[in-house]
């Protein structure tokens, strides 16, 4: 096994911590930006293979990273269930809402997704092809929770306030709605691997947001359900888990869920991460990725501070959240470097 994503996952510690980005194939590449032209528009990119294997690619040529994430989004799950989606240009997404009973009902089964997301599929296996032999391929989907806030809403939302708010008042609805998304996911995974995934995460973006028992329960217990199916499908698949700004919540969270390496968002110090998270296993993280947009010596400081701190087990290195389209792109070359040397 020579591939350093793979042996970081199986908790080798590094003299060089292997290293991807979040949003590594995004806007603030020139040539991310001329491929969403050629196909149209984000969604188009995401269900057009050729194109989506090419901007997946983009970032690896530009920069030499460990790892290469599919290029897809989250919310072509929920599309794939019937929830009509599309994207409203300088806002973000916009979904039919889930308000009750009714409009799960609407939601197809499980079985269908795969209609829709055949195209990632086949993004995939372009991928598993075309890959350069040390590079990792990511598969991803998002957590349940993460998932149903947009769904539920029907867009981003700062505070998840109308997910809350279906849990409070109708639990059955809201309960049924993150089971569906549960067994879908692990559908939904399981084909990544068989089209080629080497690896798989979990994006729970908004896990900061549930607190107490409804952290254990959507967040949790669902992660749980995911990585235990998919271990048993295809024994052996490391599953990196993200409950971004979990806090303290992040302590002992690969442990409860059976992840293999724990995503850390830059809220939390590397230090205090190093002691009571990666003493569990992999880390992945953490630079605050508005660095990449203001570079300088900060930029260099604080990567290799993040390197040193975790040097003493497992580490991939990351951002603590997506790379934004303002980023320089020269300062990525600036964060290898000063990882490298
Ligand atoms: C919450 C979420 C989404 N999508 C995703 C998450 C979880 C991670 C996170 O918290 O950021 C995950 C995601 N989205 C995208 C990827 C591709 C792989 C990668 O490079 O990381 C991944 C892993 C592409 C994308 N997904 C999106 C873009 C930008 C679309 C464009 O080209 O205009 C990309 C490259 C759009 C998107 N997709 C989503 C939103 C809220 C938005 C709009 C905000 C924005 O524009 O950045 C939903």
């Amino acid at each position: 096994m020579t591939k350093t994503i793979l042996r970081a996952l199986a908790g080798e510690t590094l003299p060089v911590p292997p290293v991807w980005m979040m949003r590594q194939a995004g806007r603030y590449l020139p040539e991310y930006r001329e491929t969403r032209a050629k196909a149209g528009d984000f969604l188009s990119l995401c269900y057009n293979p050729d194109l989506a294997a090419e901007v997946t690619l983009q970032p690896l040529r530009r920069y030499g990273f460990d790892a290469a994430i599919l290029f897809a989004d989250i919310l072509l799950l929920p599309q794939a269930l019937g929830s009509d989606l599309w994207f409203e240009t300088g806002e973000g997404p916009r979904l039919s809402t889930i308000t009750g009973p009714a409009d799960l009902a609407r939601l197809k089964d499980r079985d269908a997704i795969h209609e829709t997301l055949a195209p990632v599929y086949e993004t995939v296996r372009i991928l598993s092809r075309e890959l350069p032999k040390e590079v990792t391929l990511i598969g991803f989907a998002g957590a349940p929770w993460t998932v149903a806030t947009y769904m539920i809403a029907g867009r981003g939302t700062p505070d998840q306030g109308p997910a809350h708010a279906l849990k409070a008042a109708d639990r059955a609805t809201f309960a049924a709605l993150i089971d569906l998304l549960t067994e879908a996911t692990i559908d939904y995974l399981s084909a990544q691997v068989e089209a080629g995934a080497e690896v798989v995460k979990l994006f729970d973006s908004w896990a900061g947001s549930l607190k107490g028992q409804d952290f254990d329960d959507f967040a949790v217990a669902p992660a749980k359900r995911i990585i235990a199916a998919l271990k048993a499908r295809h024994p052996g698949l490391p599953v990196i888990a993200f409950p971004r700004e979990a806090r303290e919540r992040y302590v002992g969270f690969a442990k409860a869920t059976g992840a293999d390496c724990v995503a850390l968002d830059n809220s939390v110090a590397a230090d205090w991460a190093a002691e009571n998270v990666q003493t569990d296993g992999c880390v992945q993280g953490n630079l605050d990725p508005s660095l990449l947009v203001t570079g300088g010596e900060a930029l260099v400081t604080e990567t290799r501070r993040i390197v040193k701190a975790f040097s003493n087990g497992p580490h991939i290195f990351n951002l603590g959240h997506g790379i934004t389209p303002d980023a320089d792109p020269e300062n990525v070359h600036r964060m290898l470097a000063a990882i490298r040397g």
